[in-house]
């Protein structure tokens, strides 16, 4: 959450010349609301579920770069189709995070104590990004366009 996925996505797409999808808007455009409204309105569950589903059309139609949220690898269904693909998981420190995300309403689960929940959710998470990630690649102290150059070299994307 807020480390650049969605962003760094759109730019890797202009890099490639490929198209960019991002799921979290794939869901909002289906549902026809915020993310936030999506969680106070149905519960978690039922965004996990919108996001399974999102992520599961997106892999079996969409060429191109493909921006998730930062929850759905908990989903052993989605870690199953990323497996073998070319998944970049993009990290940062916490002091980073919450300068990232500061006071945004748009991410629910960090509405309450940001810092405290960011490691919790981290430290559950780490082991599965870990698992699904073909590449790691640091984002403190870089620029969107350089985490793109960072990813074309770990990715090993550029022409000869
Ligand atoms: N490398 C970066 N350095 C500084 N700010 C960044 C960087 N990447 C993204 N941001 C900013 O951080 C916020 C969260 O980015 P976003 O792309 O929405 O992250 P994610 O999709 O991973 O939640 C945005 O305000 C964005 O402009
Ligand atoms: O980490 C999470 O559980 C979430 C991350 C968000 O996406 P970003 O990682 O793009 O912010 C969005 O899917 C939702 O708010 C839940
Ligand atoms: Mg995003």
């Amino acid at each position: 959450m807020g480390v650049g996925k969605s962003t760094v996505g759109k730019l890797l797409g202009e890099r490639l010349d490929a198209a960019c999808r991002d799921t979290d808007e794939d869901i909002v455009s289906g549902a026809g609301k915020p993310i936030a409204e999506i969680f106070y309105d149905e519960g978690e569950d039922h965004f996990r579920a919108l996001e399974r589903a999102a992520v599961r059309t997106a892999l079996a139609e969409h060429e191109g770069v493909l921006a998730l949220g930062g929850g759905a690898v908990m989903a052993a269904e989605t870690r199953e189709l990323l497996a073998g693909r070319p998944v970049v998981f993009l990290e940062m420190g916490v002091a980073e995070a919450a300068r990232r995300t500061g006071l945004d309403v748009a991410r629910p689960l960090l509405a309450v104590n940001p810092r405290q929940q960011w490691r919790r959710l981290m430290e559950e998470r780490r082991p599965l990004y870990a698992e699904v990630a073909r590449v790691v690649v640091s984002t403190d102290e870089r620029t969107p366009d350089e985490v793109v150059e960072e990813i074309m070299d770990a990715l090993e994307l550029r022409k000869a």
